[in-house]
């Protein structure tokens, strides 16, 4: 999606994708996960997700990027929190307590940026992303993740044809083949969820699941 189509959701208050919740499989999830303790969670397109104030009470400290300046002001204005804010080539840092949020491109953070990311929480990052810019998001922007690197990945599935995205419907095959080759990837969940998403229904989709996949980051190969 061109950065202009999320500026315009933003702009126009046209965020249905935001739950005033925290996410269910994060919660139910997270401690199988295996992310370390205190360890530096990356939270890709992150909006304003309240999951990233669930996991930094839970004592993580948070890395999250997204393009929308409504978006990241938004959070910490609805946390009642003041960030401090910096710039660096990557956008601009707002940061408060252990919550930093880049107002930046997630394509444009590199290795070094990442390399304090000891664990990554994907929830509507791959899926808001159309197929020619999910292979360089799984193939280059995961592959900046340090070894040892855990995650919790949710994905959404619904024939292809019954609608359009975002969101977008990830197959597990797209998900493997976008990931193995640096990740061991699990399926944690996998959850049927057409009656409680009647928005998808009245759009002509006739089956709708969720899937949380846990992901571990291999050891780079010898040599
Ligand atoms: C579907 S929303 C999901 C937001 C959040 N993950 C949540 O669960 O509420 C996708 C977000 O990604 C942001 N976004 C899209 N492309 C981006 C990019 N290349 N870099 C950073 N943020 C991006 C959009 O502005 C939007 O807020």
């Amino acid at each position: 999606m061109h950065p202009e189509f999320w500026h315009q959701r933003w702009q126009e208050g046209r965020i249905g994708f935001h739950q005033e919740r925290i996410t269910p499989l994060l919660e139910r999830h997270w401690d199988g996960v295996g992310a370390a303790p205190g360890s530096r969670v990356f939270v890709p397109l992150a909006g304003k997700s309240l999951d990233m104030a669930w996991l930094a009470a839970r004592g993580h400290r948070v890395l999250g990027v997204e393009l929308s300046r409504l978006a990241v002001e938004g959070f910490f204005e609805e946390h009642g929190l003041v960030p401090e804010r910096r710039e660096s080539r990557y956008g601009i840092h707002y940061g408060a307590g252990d919550i930093e949020l880049i107002c930046g491109d997630a394509f444009g953070l590199d290795a070094d940026l990442l390399a304090g990311c000891e664990a990554v929480f994907d929830r509507a990052a791959l899926i808001a992303l159309p197929e020619d810019l999910r292979r360089p998001y799984l193939g280059e922007l995961y592959a900046r993740l340090p070894a040892g690197c855990r995650g919790l990945l949710v994905t959404l599935e619904y024939p292809p044809h019954e609608k359009e995205g975002p969101p977008f419907p990830v197959a597990e095959a797209e998900v493997r083949a976008g990931l193995e080759r640096d990740w061991r990837v699990d399926v944690l969940e996998r959850r049927d969820i057409l009656d409680r998403e009647p928005r998808f229904a009245e759009e002509g989709v006739t089956a709708l699941a969720t899937v949380a996949y846990a992901l571990q980051r291999l050891p780079a190969p010898e040599g």
